[in-house]
């Protein structure tokens, strides 16, 4: 595939229209991302015509991430507060969902149960430090729907953020060949950039990545990037289980 072609298909641009709720609808693991960007106003998820539905939760679970200032989402009457980087879970059958503030992060998987709608902050997540100054890959990952964190039909999500100085995630990295995994990328300065690596991990391509968009990675895609600043990024999963460590990792002097 030629740069644009790979960029097409697996990079998330333009998810954040001010005053608009963007979607974007991958056969993935039938993710959806988006982002909802209410402005000065409120904004409810819609249900686009390509779900069937009569809803959009119909049949789906939503994570939402916090990726401005405090805002608010209210799911079915019930507000809750969201501070930056904080987490909001929605769970199927949920009717009614609006967005004030944010912007927000939107990731959906298709659902095969009910679970309650539950809040998680960053105290929450049993932050893990990794990394180190001497690997520029000193960062936190904080997991807050997974296995033994917010309950889920299949979603796991989590936000890690790399510490200033620090530029690499993921490395060494993995493919899940059980999931589907999409990271965006955020609170990366405008004129930067991220150097994403992609493809299979012995014939690895790059996709050139700035400040709020989102790649999408397959089963047999690596994950795992480089800034030329700090930054912080959601990663996402679906597919067959929650194990977070469910990967297959791929030793540095592997990578082609
Ligand atoms: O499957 C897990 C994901 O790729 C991320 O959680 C990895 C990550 O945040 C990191 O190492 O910086
Ligand atoms: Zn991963």
């Amino acid at each position: 595939m030629t740069t644009e072609q790979l960029r097409a298909r697996f990079l998330a641009e333009g998810l954040f229209t001010p005053g608009d709720v963007t979607l974007v609808h991958s056969h993935e693991d039938r993710i959806v991302i988006g982002g909802a960007s209410p402005g000065d106003g409120t904004l409810e998820l819609p249900c686009p015509a390509e779900l069937r539905a009569e809803y959009f939760l119909e049949r789906r679970e939503l994570g939402v991430v916090n990726v401005g200032t405090p805002g608010t989402v209210t799911v079915d009457g019930a507000a809750y507060d969201l501070g930056p980087k904080e987490c909001l879970y929605a769970g199927r059958g949920s009717r009614e969902v609006t967005f004030t503030g944010g912007p927000f992060y939107l990731v959906s998987t298709a659902a095969h149960a009910d679970h309650p709608t539950a809040k998680a902050g960053l105290a929450d997540a049993e932050p893990v430090h990794l990394g180190g100054r001497e690997g520029s890959n000193e960062r936190t990952i904080y997991k807050y729907i997974h296995a033994k964190g917010i309950q889920s039909a299949q979603l796991v999500l989590g936000v890690t953020v790399l510490a200033a100085g620090s530029m690499w995630n993921t490395m060494p990295c993995h493919t899940h060949e059980r999931r589907t995994e999409v990271y965006f990328y955020f609170d990366l300065p405008e004129d930067q950039r991220i150097v994403h690596l992609m493809g299979r991990s012995d014939e690895t391509r790059n996709l050139i990545v700035a400040d709020r968009q989102a790649v999408i990675s397959p089963c047999w895609s690596v994950h795992c990037g480089f800034g030329t600043r700090n930054y912080s990024f959601v990663w996402a999963m679906g597919g067959e289980n929650q194990a977070y460590d469910d990967m297959e990792q791929v030793a540095i002097g592997a990578m082609r």
